[in-house]
C-alpha cells in the first residue's frame, strides 16, 4: 500500500468545493455564492486520522474537462496530471451539489470516467433538505460505482467520513467502472438524469418561495430599481455609521500624537514619529469603519446569492456596450480591490470579453479610493441632508461610485469597437440559491477584510509614507524660510506642478500624486504628512488634514482631485497582475496611458466646469 500524498476538490462551479476545502485544511479561501470563485489552484494541508499529512488541492470550478475558459483549464491540467511540476492527484474528491444533482453529475461522470481513484462528497444536503429534497447516497454510490459521502461543508457535517473514503479510495479498484466509459454529453446528460431520480427519495418541492423572490428582483422593470435602490442604501450606511467610529478612532490617533508630542524631546524623532507616522499613517487608519460597513454589505450580497441576480440584471447593460455578464463578477470584485478582480477574469472564456474586462476593471471604485474620497467630501461636503432625509455626503460618494461604473461602460464601449474589437460572447451563469449568509463567514470574511486593510496601512503606505516625509524633512529649511520650499520634496513638486496646474492642482497635491502610485490611498497620509510637516507650529500641525484641506483648497480644485481619482491608475499591484494576466507589458502600457489621459482630462473638465460656476 503506498502513501496517499495528494487529493484534488473537483466539480461544477459553486457545489461548495473551497467551502469543504476550508474546513478540512483550516485555510480562509474566498467562498461567495455564485459560480467562478476560485480561478486558480490552491494547495493546504489536511492532517488524516493517522497523522500523517495529504496534501489537498483547491480547484477552479468547471463544467467538464474541454476547458472553455483558463480557471477551467488549470482544473483539467491538474485532474490529468499535466500542471507543471505537480503529480498527478492520487484521489479525485468530485464535489457535487445534492440540491442540483442532475446538473453536477454530468461532469461527475467524465470524471468517474477517468478511473482514478476517487470519492464523491455530495455536498449541501441541508439546501437539498430545505427543498424537500431526500437523497439516498448509497444508491447514487451503486450508480457511479464510486463512494459517496453526505456532507455540509458550512456545518462541518460529514467530513470524518469523507476523510475516512478519502484514505481507503487510495486502494480502490478501479476496474470496475467501465460501464461509464466513453459516453457522449447527450448519453452523460441522460444517465446523469435517471441516477438522480434513482437517489430522490422524496421531493416535496418547495422552491416556491425563492421563485417568487426572483420574479420580483429579476423584473425587467423592477430588478434595476432595487439593485439601485440597495446600493444607494449602502452608501449612505457608509457615511452615517462609520462617523462615531471614525470620530473616536480621529481622537485615539489625535491623543498618540499629543502623547507622542508631550513624551519625545524636540527634534527629528519626535517629527518622524508625530508627522510621519502618527499623522500620516493615522489618517488612513481613521477609515477602518467605513471599510468594514462597505464588506458587510458586499459579503452579504455574495453570500445570499444576490450578486448573482446583480450580474444577471446587469447583463442588458453589459450587452449594450459590447461586454457579457460574465464580465460582472470580476467587475463586482474589482470594488474591493482590481487584483482579484483582474483574477477573476480567468473565468471568462472568450478572450476579448476578458482583455476588455481586465481593462476596464481598474475603474470600479476600489476600497483603496474609499479613504481619498471619505477625507475630500468630510472637507468640502457639509453633512447635510437633502430632501427626505438623504445624506448629502453618501449621496456625493454614490455619485462617485456611478461614474466610475460608467467610465468603465464608456471605455468598454471604445474599446470593443476599436482595441478588442470582436463579436461578444452569450451570458450563460447559473443562479445559485438563495440563503441566509452563515455568520460565521461573514464575520471571517469582515475580519480579513479589516486586516488587508491594516497591513496595507502597516507595509506599502507607511512605507511610501515615511519615504515621503524623508524628503520632505531634508535639506531643513532656514529660520523663515517654508520647509516644502526647502526640500528635496518641494523641489520635485514643483517640477511636476507645471503639468498639473493646468487642471486646477496645487504642489501639495502634485506631491503626494507621486507616493499615491503605490497605492491610492497614500495620497492621503502623504497630504497629511505634508501639510504636517510645512506646519509652522505644533497647533497647526495638531490641527489635522481636514482643516488644513479646507483653508488651503478650493472647492473647484477638490472636485477636480475626486475626478482624478475615479481615473488615475495609480496602483502597482494593478500594473503588475494586468502584466501577469495578459503575458506581456503592451497592455498594462496601454491601460495606465489610456487612464492616466482619462483622469488629466476629466479633472480638468471638473475643475473650469466648477470655477465657470463659481463654485
Ligand atoms: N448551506 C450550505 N451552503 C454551502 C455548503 N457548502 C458550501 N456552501 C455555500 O455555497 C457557496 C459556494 O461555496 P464555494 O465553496 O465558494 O463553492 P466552490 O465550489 O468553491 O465554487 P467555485 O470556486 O466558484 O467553483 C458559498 O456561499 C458557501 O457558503 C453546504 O454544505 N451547505
Ligand atoms: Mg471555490
Amino acid at each position: 500500500m503506498t502513501r496517499l500524498r495528494t487529493a484534488a476538490l473537483v466539480g461544477n462551479p459553486n457545489a461548495g468545493k473551497s467551502a469543504l476545502f476550508n474546513a478540512l485544511t483550516g485555510a480562509r479561501q474566498k467562498i461567495a455564492n455564485y459560480p467562478g470563485v476560485t480561478v486558480e489552484r490552491r494547495a493546504g494541508r489536511l492532517v488524516m486520522p493517522t497523522g500523517e499529512p495529504v496534501e489537498l488541492i483547491d480547484l477552479p470550478g468547471s463544467y467538464s474537462l474541454d476547458a472553455a475558459s483558463p480557471d477551467e483549464e488549470v482544473t483539467r491540467q491538474v485532474v490529468e496530471g499535466e500542471f507543471p511540476g505537480e503529480p498527478q492527484p492520487d484521489v479525485l474528491v468530485v464535489v457535487v451539489d445534492a440540491a442540483n444533482l442532475e446538473q453536477h453529475l454530468v461532469f461527475a461522470q467524465e470524471l468517474v470516467a477517468l478511473g482514478r481513484p476517487m470519492v464523491v462528497a455530495l455536498n449541501m444536503v441541508d439546501l437539498a433538505e430545505r427543498d424537500g429534497l431526500a437523497i439516498d447516497p448509497d444508491a447514487l454510490s451503486a450508480a457511479l460505482g464510486v463512494p459517496v459521502v453526505s456532507t455540509v461543508a458550512v456545518r462541518r457535517r460529514g467530513l470524518d467520513e469523507l476523510v475516512d473514503a478519502l484514505g481507503n479510495a487510495h486502494d480502490q479498484d478501479v476496474t470496475t467502472r467501465h460501464e461509464v466509459r466513453n459516453l457522449s454529453l447527450p448519453e452523460r446528460r441522460l444517465n446523469a438524469r435517471n441516477m438522480a431520480r434513482g437517489a430522490i427519495l422524496s421531493e416535496s418541492g418547495q422552491h416556491r418561495l425563492h421563485a417568487s423572490l426572483d420574479k420580483v428582483l429579476l423584473h425587467p422593470w423592477l430588478g434595476p430599481p432595487i439593485l439601485f435602490a440597495l446600493l444607494f442604501v449602502i452608501f449612505q450606511a457608509v457615511f452615517a455609521w462609520a462617523t462615531p467610529f471614525a470620530d473616536a478612532l480621529d481622537a485615539a490617533i489625535g491623543a498618540l500624537i499629543a502623547l507622542a508630542n508631550g513624551a519625545l524631546p524636540p527634534g527629528i524623532l519626535r517629527d518622524f514619529i508625530a508627522e510621519g507616522v502618527l499623522t500620516g499613517v493615522g489618517s488612513v487608519v481613521v477609515f477602518l469603519p467605513q471599510i468594514v460597513i462597505l464588506f458587510a454589505f458586499i459579503l452579504a450580497m455574495e453570500q445570499s446569492g444576490y450578486m448573482a441576480r446583480a450580474a444577471f440584471i446587469m447583463d442588458r447593460l453589459m450587452a449594450y456596450v459590447g461586454l457579457s455578464g460574465r464580465s460582472f463578477i470580476p467587475l463586482l470584485s474589482s470594488f474591493a480591490c482590481a487584483v482579484p478582480g483582474i483574477m477573476a477574469t480567468r473565468a471568462i472564456a472568450d478572450p476579448k470579453d476578458r482583455l476588455t474586462t481586465i481593462l476596464i476593471a481598474p475603474l470600479m471604485t476600489c476600497s483603496a479610493r474609499l479613504p481619498v474620497y471619505a477625507v475630500i467630501i468630510a472637507a468640502f461636503i457639509p453633512a447635510t441632508t437633502v430632501g427626505g432625509g438623504v445624506g448629502l455626503q453618501g449621496l456625493v460618494l454614490f455619485a462617485l461610485y456611478i461614474a466610475g461604473i460608467l467610465g468603465a461602460m464608456g471605455a468598454a464601449l471604445v474599446l470593443r469597437r476599436t482595441a478588442t474589437k470582436g463579436g461578444s460572447s452569450g451570458f450563460i451563469m447559473e443562479l445559485p440559491r438563495y440563503q441566509m449568509p452563515p455568520l460565521r463567514d461573514l464575520a471571517i470574511g469582515l475580519w480579513q477584510r479589516a486586516w488587508v486593510f491594516l497591513r496595507r496601512a502597516g507595509t506599502i503606505i507607511f512605507t511610501a509614507t515615511v519615504a515621503l516625509w524623508v524628503l520632505l524633512s531634508f535639506p531643513q529649511a532656514e529660520p523663515g524660510e517654508s520647509q516644502l520650499d526647502a526640500s528635496i520634496a518641494g523641489h520635485v513638486a514643483d517640477g511636476l506642478h507645471v503639468l498639473v496646474e493646468p487642471i486646477g492642482f496645487n504642489r501639495e497635491i502634485a506631491l503626494a500624486l507621486i507616493p499615491a502610485m503605490a497605492a491610492r490611498e497614500v495620497a492621503v497620509s502623504a497630504l497629511a504628512t505634508t501639510y504636517a510637516v510645512d506646519a509652522d507650529d505644533e497647533e497647526a500641525e495638531a490641527r489635522g488634514l481636514i482643516p488644513q484641506l479646507r483653508a488651503g483648497w478650493s472647492l473647484p480644485t477638490a472636485l477636480a482631485f475626486l475626478a482624478w481619482f475615479v481615473f488615475a491608475p495609480q496602483c502597482l499591484s494593478t500594473i503588475a497582475v494586468a502584466r501577469r494576466e495578459t503575458n506581456g507589458w503592451k497592455w498594462p502600457a496601454f491601460m495606465v496611458a489610456y487612464l492616466f489621459g482619462a483622469a488629466y482630462v476629466f479633472a480638468g473638465l471638473t475643475y473650469w466646469s466648477a470655477a465657470a460656476l463659481g463654485l
